[in-house]
């Protein structure tokens, strides 16, 4: 199997949108496109004409350059962002990770100083992310996100009970803080701008803490601070790994739609959604900051 590989000049005022006409192996599809824009087929050669009202429809030939893999590919483009969400770890925190640890909340896990204070801001900034992302998915007509209604991942409910639960206990619950609101006015863009850098961060949000290191914080913060008790945040109706599965499925499905140039936007936004969610996590360790 070969890759062909041609980039598209231009030759009237740029369209943001770009037909392409199903030749040659090449899908019938519309896409977004950044210029200037290059598109891969694992087929056949391809040559280009260029109409003259502003689109251009892609029909054969140019050189072949060797078959690039991205980390992951073969089993689908949620791997392709699992690969790229494990190097973003700092080494103390996942055998995968690759990144050297710069903020407090780099440090491991197990030395954190856990505090009721501390964990209520993490819940109430959490309860503002996951509202964002749920309003977002349940009110869009956006169809690439009708998909991710319901898929039994959702925490905002849950986050409400524990704290309804804390207000019980006599806590007063704190506001969350501006870089918090900042990150939920920048979803609501994204998700309507850019949908490839919203899945991103999606995708990030849910499968960090449904499998990866929001349980692990869930079950010290339980055993440290509250008498073991588990809170809804970590509870789900059915089994994790199925509901995990089942959203890797349709999130696989909604990328192949997308040109390599969209999945490499969308993994190249990873970085942003560490630093933005992980924000949040300052607070379990310096409840100060
Ligand atoms: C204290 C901070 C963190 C710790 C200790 C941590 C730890 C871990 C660990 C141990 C895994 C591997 C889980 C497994 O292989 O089963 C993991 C996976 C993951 N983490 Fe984190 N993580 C942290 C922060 C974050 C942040 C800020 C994000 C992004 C917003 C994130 C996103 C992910 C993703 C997407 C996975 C892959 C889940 C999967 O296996 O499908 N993590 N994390």
């Amino acid at each position: 199997m070969t890759t062909v590989r041609f980039t598209v000049t231009f030759r009237f005022p740029a369209s943001p949108r770009l037909d392409c006409e199903s030749y040659a192996g090449l899908k019938a599809r519309t896409a977004r496109v950044s210029y200037p824009l290059t598109i891969a087929t694992r087929r056949h050669h391809l040559v280009q004409i260029a109409n003259e009202d502003r689109t251009l429809v892609v029909r054969a030939t140019a050189g072949e350059i060797p078959n690039k893999r991205y980390p992951g590919e073969p089993k689908g483009f949620v791997e392709e962002m699992r690969s790229v969400a494990m190097k973003m770890h700092p080494r103390t925190q996942s055998k995968e990770g690759k990144r050297e640890s710069t903020a407090p909340q780099d440090s491991p896990v197990a030395t954190w100083e856990f505090t009721v204070e501390g964990y209520l801001k993490f819940l109430v900034e959490n309860k503002l992310v996951f509202d964002t992302l749920e309003g977002i998915i349940h009110d869009s007509t956006v169809p690439t996100y009708a998909a991710f209604k319901n898929t039994g991942l959702e925490r905002a409910n849950n986050l409400a009970k524990d704290l309804e639960w804390f207000k019980e206990q006599g806590y007063e619950l704190p506001e969350p803080k501006a870089h918090c609101k900042t990150y939920s006015l920048y979803l609501k863009d994204i998700a309507e701008n850019d949908p490839p850098a919203f899945i991103c961060h999606f995708y990030n949000i849910y499968f960090g803490h449904s499998a990866g290191g929001g349980r692990m914080i869930g079950s010290k913060v339980s055993e440290r601070i509250l008498d073991n008790k588990k809170l809804e945040f970590y509870k789900w109706d059915g089994d994790i790994s199925e509901l995990l599965t089942n959203l890797s499925e349709e999130l696989n499905k909604v990328s192949e739609l997308w040109t390599r140039e969209e999945k490499n936007h969308c993994l190249e936004e990873t970085e942003k959604a560490f630093k933005c969610y992980g924000h949040l996590l300052r607070s379990l360790v310096s409840p100060d900051l």
